[in-house]
């Protein structure tokens, strides 16, 4: 069996569209409006797809994309962000994703990129490839009526006010808003004018219903926005009793007074019943917010974002640490990018990260140091796990006071 795998020009793109809808288990058609879509983001030397030469079918497909991800202290790095992964089910577990992966992997390597990122559909896939789950997300449920908050809340206490806006509005303030985001909370991913336009309702996903949302701003006292607040409602009465719930599409803020006053609207508008969150870090103020946390329900939680190191001295130079100290970390990465023992020596005004021969504190893989990097998993944890290997005796509790942050990392996109 001839199975090629090659990069997609314009001239395959339905046919790889018609690979990836079949993996995803979306109907096997495809759109004008879907070649339009894809067309416009479409980097030919960054999309793979597999042909079955005996069919003359694409059978996998695989994309990837230059991001930009906040580090520990707010650097952004350059990511290699992968997506779109696919092997149709008539050619799965013959290693296809394997060779999409290890031909995507040493291009990002070459190319400069300090990390790869993804979102895994499922949690064993990407472990084997030197990812390791960096961020988590939590949803809740927020039953209004047990939540305690004051039914004669009118606005923000502290002289900043929420206006409802359209979403020519959120087009031309949302991207400076989170840059200003992107630049204090690791683990925030960039988000290009195309994303803006899709959340918008002005370039909408084919095939996917579009509901327009109501869109409400957070503003300082001096009139800085300092929050944006998107969510959908839906209509649904009970016996002449209102029971709708409100969905949050997204919901950031720079400020913790613009955090909880874009909550407290939501979850005060009427015959709203229940809120759900979207996907928040697992630490949001959220739940503590309200009078009784236990009217937040957790609805989902799970990883999110995966993480793999491609430059170990760039990835950990990037960061900040709260604390001075040092560390020698012996990488173990069979697929041989990132493998080898470096010496990090790192403190509040900075850090260097060099290769070394001196004995190792910590044996881990590079799926591990992925988990480590944004500060969410613990060392010590990982050790308990036999996960990685302490060599000299409080290394791994060394590890988590250097490189684990007080806030947790959160990325808000799915890509
Ligand atoms: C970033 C994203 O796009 S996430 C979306 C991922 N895509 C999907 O989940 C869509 C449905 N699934 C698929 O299309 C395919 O099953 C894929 C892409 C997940 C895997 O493709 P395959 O070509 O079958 O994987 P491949 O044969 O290279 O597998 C390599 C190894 O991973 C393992 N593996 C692959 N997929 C899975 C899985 N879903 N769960 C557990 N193990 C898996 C294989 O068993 C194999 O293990 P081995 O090395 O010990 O033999």
């Amino acid at each position: 069996m001839g199975l090629d795998i090659r990069t997609i020009d314009e001239s395959d793109l339905r046919d790889w569209i018609l690979a990836l809808r079949t993996g995803f288990l979306r109907p096997p058609t495809v759109s004008e409006e879907e070649i339009e879509y894809r067309r416009v983001e479409h980097r030919p030397e960054r999309t793979l797809g597999v042909l079955d030469r005996d069919t003359g079918r694409y059978v996998a497909t695989f994309r990837s994309f230059p991001q930009q991800i906040t580090a520990v202290g707010g650097r952004p790095v350059p990511a290699d962000a992968i997506s779109n992964v696919t092997v149709s089910p008539t050619h799965r577990r013959r290693g296809l994703l394997s060779r999409m992966m290890e031909r995507d992997l040493r291009a990002a390597k070459e190319r400069g990129d300090v990390v790869a990122t993804l979102i895994a559909a499922e949690y064993p896939i990407y472990g084997r490839y030197g990812f390791g789950p960096a961020t988590w997300a939590t949803e809740w449920q927020v039953d209004v009526a047990r939540a305690g908050l004051d039914p004669r809340y009118s606005g923000p206490a502290d002289g900043g006010r929420t206006e409802l806006v359209d979403a020519g509005t959120v087009r031309a303030v949302g991207p400076e808003l989170h840059e200003r985001l992107r630049a204090a909370r690791h683990g925030v991913i960039d988000r290009n004018e195309r994303w803006w336009l899709q959340t918008t309702g002005a370039f909408p996903v084919p095939g996917e219903p579009w509901t327009e949302p109501f869109h409400v701003l957070h503003r300082a006292p001096d009139g800085t926005v300092e929050g944006l607040l998107t969510y959908t409602a839906d209509a649904v009465w009970e016996a002449k009793r209102p029971q709708n719930t409100a969905t949050v599409h997204q919901l950031i803020a720079t400020t913790p007074a613009a955090e909880r006053s874009l909550w407290h609207f939501v979850l005060s508008v009427d015959w709203i019943t229940k809120v759900n969150s979207g996907l928040r870090a697992p630490d949001d103020l959220l739940p503590l917010l309200l009078p009784d946390p236990r009217a937040a329900k957790v609805t989902t939680h799970a990883d999110f974002l995966w993480v793999r190191p491609l430059d170990v001295p760039r990835a950990l130079e990037a960061r900040s640490y709260p604390v001075e100290g040092s560390l020698v970390l012996a990488v173990d990465d069979p697929a041989g990018l990132v493998e080898g023992r470096y010496l990090l020596e790192a403190g509040p005004d900075g850090a260097s990260c060099t290769p070394t021969t001196e004995p190792a504190d910590l044996y881990l893989g590079a799926g591990e140091l992925g988990a480590l990097w944004l500060g969410d998993e613990s060392a010590v944890r990982l050790a308990a796990l036999g996960r990685i290997a302490e060599e000299r005796t409080g290394a791994a509790a060394r590890a988590d006071q250097l490189l684990r942050t007080s806030l947790r990392p959160w990325c808000p996109d799915l890509f």
